[in-house]
């Protein structure tokens, strides 16, 4: 047997059946260390893509119908499935994502409570009844119901971090709200999307109601994206891919969660033990490949040294391997990724920043790396690395760091460190982002949380009643009574 026959390769789910392409094409799944391969998923053809769509579509139909605790109860089941296969996804998430195992498995965990959470929060869906006459030309002989129906089929396209959080995220609010959907899991990523598709089918899944779409990004996503059947586009990924496919996919509702370039704003009066192990595992942890990772620090020339040295304490704390040994910082998703994170390190480097800690690599594995007095002029300033570098910078004022932080083109979060708690608001209130933690890291969770980005960073909003009400629409029913 050839070495390329013991790959195993994973089917797609397509209207109710476990299936193999007919093109007989497969892509085989890189391992972030340099293991063998975790596997290989389908790649699928135009035809097979077209039938997922009209599949899901035919399916939304009958669902729609049902009663949202009807839909909760499949949810729930979909999540006790998942806790049942917990290892093996874990391990998958592990293998293909180069996630710490530990890291992994509370993935897997997280995403069960999200579901369940989803499932009772659909139930507390209630539309509303406006009456005319509060209106000074209406008339209070008029009512307009308002309810919330689902948009249709949604597509849901996912990234390769949190391959099952961020696909379950998009998955079960669209499911509550009585839409089907067509999920396109990242490549790398694929495997672990595949097994939570597999445990939701186990769950009593309605044939075709969610349909599994495989295939790279670059072949199969301007098909999928400007299908006349995809009623929503719900997207996580980079902000290049997600500005591209709001180009091109004219007049359907979007949901983009883009990249970021959060800061740490770390002010004179900060608690610098607290900030600074904040940003060491605010920044670090995933090799930092988290949209909401802290990817800057402007911090008031003052406290710089005394933040610098303490994050470089607390670096000490971090594991850095193997994802087997649940280590925080592991090899990076491919070596074009961790080349970009090398570039990023060396044009600051040669252009005057000092390194604080770091700066090693071996294979796609990049030492926690801290980077002090870095200037404007440095890409490092600006670019989101995706792995573990801090850049950090140093102001002369507040208002300085607030200037820089909104002259970034991203705006997804932002922290404040400081115990001026008026202070820290009104810092809030300019700062362009959507969320702002103060004296604590940026981070998506908990998951109920509205969760939004601004600028290159996003379109619409998610957290868990959020993305609920971005997936379904209102619809008004005006009831003209008789004058009474
Ligand atoms: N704001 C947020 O909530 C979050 C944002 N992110 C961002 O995601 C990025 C990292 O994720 P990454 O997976 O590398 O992002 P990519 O943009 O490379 O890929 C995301 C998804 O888009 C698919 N894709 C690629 N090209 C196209 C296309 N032309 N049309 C349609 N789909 C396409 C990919 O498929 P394939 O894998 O086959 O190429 C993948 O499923 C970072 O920038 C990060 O900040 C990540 C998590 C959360
Ligand atoms: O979008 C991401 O990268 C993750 O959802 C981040 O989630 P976290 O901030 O809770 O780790």
């Amino acid at each position: 047997m050839s070495e390329v026959e013991t790959i195993k390769a994973y089917p797609f789910l397509l209207n109710g059946e476990w299936q193999n392409t007919t093109s007989e094409r497969t892509i085989e799944i890189e391992s972030p260390s340099g293991a063998e391969t975790p596997g290989a998923v389908q790649a699928m053809t135009e035809s097979e893509v077209n039938a997922a769509i009209s599949g899901a579509n035919e399916a939304q139909k009958n669902w729609a119908r049902k009663s949202f605790d009807e839909r909760a109860q499949v949810l729930h089941s979909w999540a006790d499935q998942l806790l049942l296969m917990k290892d093996e996804i874990a391990e998958a998430i592990m293998k293909e994502a180069g996630k710490g195992l530990s890291s992994a498995e509370k993935e897997v965990v997280r995403t069960a409570d999200f579901i369940k959470y989803t499932a009772e929060e659909g139930k507390r869906l209630h539309g509303e009844l406006i009456n005319g006459g509060s209106f000074n030309a209406g008339s209070a002989n008029k009512f307009a119901l308002v309810n919330r129906n689902p948009i249709g089929v949604v597509l849901a396209i996912s990234p390769f971090n949190y391959p099952v959080n961020l696909s379950a995220a998009k998955i079960a609010p669209a499911l509550i709200g009585g839409n089907a959907v067509v999920f396109k899991p990242a490549t790398q990523g694929a495997i672990s999307g595949t097994l939570m598709i597999e445990a939701l089918d186990k769950a009593g899944l309605p044939s075709g109601l969610v349909n599994l779409v495989t295939g790279k990004g670059a072949e199969i996503g301007d098909h999928l994206i400007t299908h006349p059947l995809i009623d929503l586009i719900n997207f996580t990924g980079g902000s290049q891919t997600g500005k591209s496919i709001s180009q091109k996919a004219s007049m359907v509702p979007l949901i983009l969660e883009l990249g970021g370039k959060d800061p740490a704003i770390v002010l004179e009066d900060a608690d610098l033990d607290k900030a600074a192990a904040d940003i060491a595992s605010g920044g670090f942890s995933y090799s930092g490949q988290r949209c909401t990772a802290i990817k800057r620090v402007l911090v008031q020339d003052e406290k710089a040294d005394e933040l610098v040295a303490k994050i470089k304490e607390k670096m000490n704390g971090l594991k850095v391997g193997a994802p087997e040994d649940s280590a925080d910082v592991t090899p990076l998703i491919n070596s074009k990724a961790a080349d970009y994170v090398t570039g990023l390190i060396d044009d600051a480097v040669e252009k005057g920043a000092e390194v604080a800690s770091g700066n090693q690599r071996e294979g796609n594995l990049i030492y926690p790396t801290l980077l002090d007095s870095v200037t404007k002029d440095m890409q490092i300033a600006w670019e989101e690395p995706f792995g573990p570098v801090i850049p950090v910078i140093r102001v002369e004022s507040v208002d300085e760091a607030i200037n820089i932080a909104n002259e970034s083109e991203y705006g997804l979060q932002a922290s404040i460190f400081t115990k001026n708690m008026e202070q820290a608001i009104q810092i809030g209130n300019e700062l362009e982002v959507g969320s702002v933690q103060i004296n604590g890291k940026t981070e998506r969770g908990p998951d109920h949380f509205p969760f939004l980005g601004v600028k290159s960073s996003g379109v619409g909003g998610q957290g868990i009643r959020k993305s609920i009400e971005s997936m379904t629409r209102e619809k008004v029913t005006v009831l003209n009574m008789t004058q009474g």
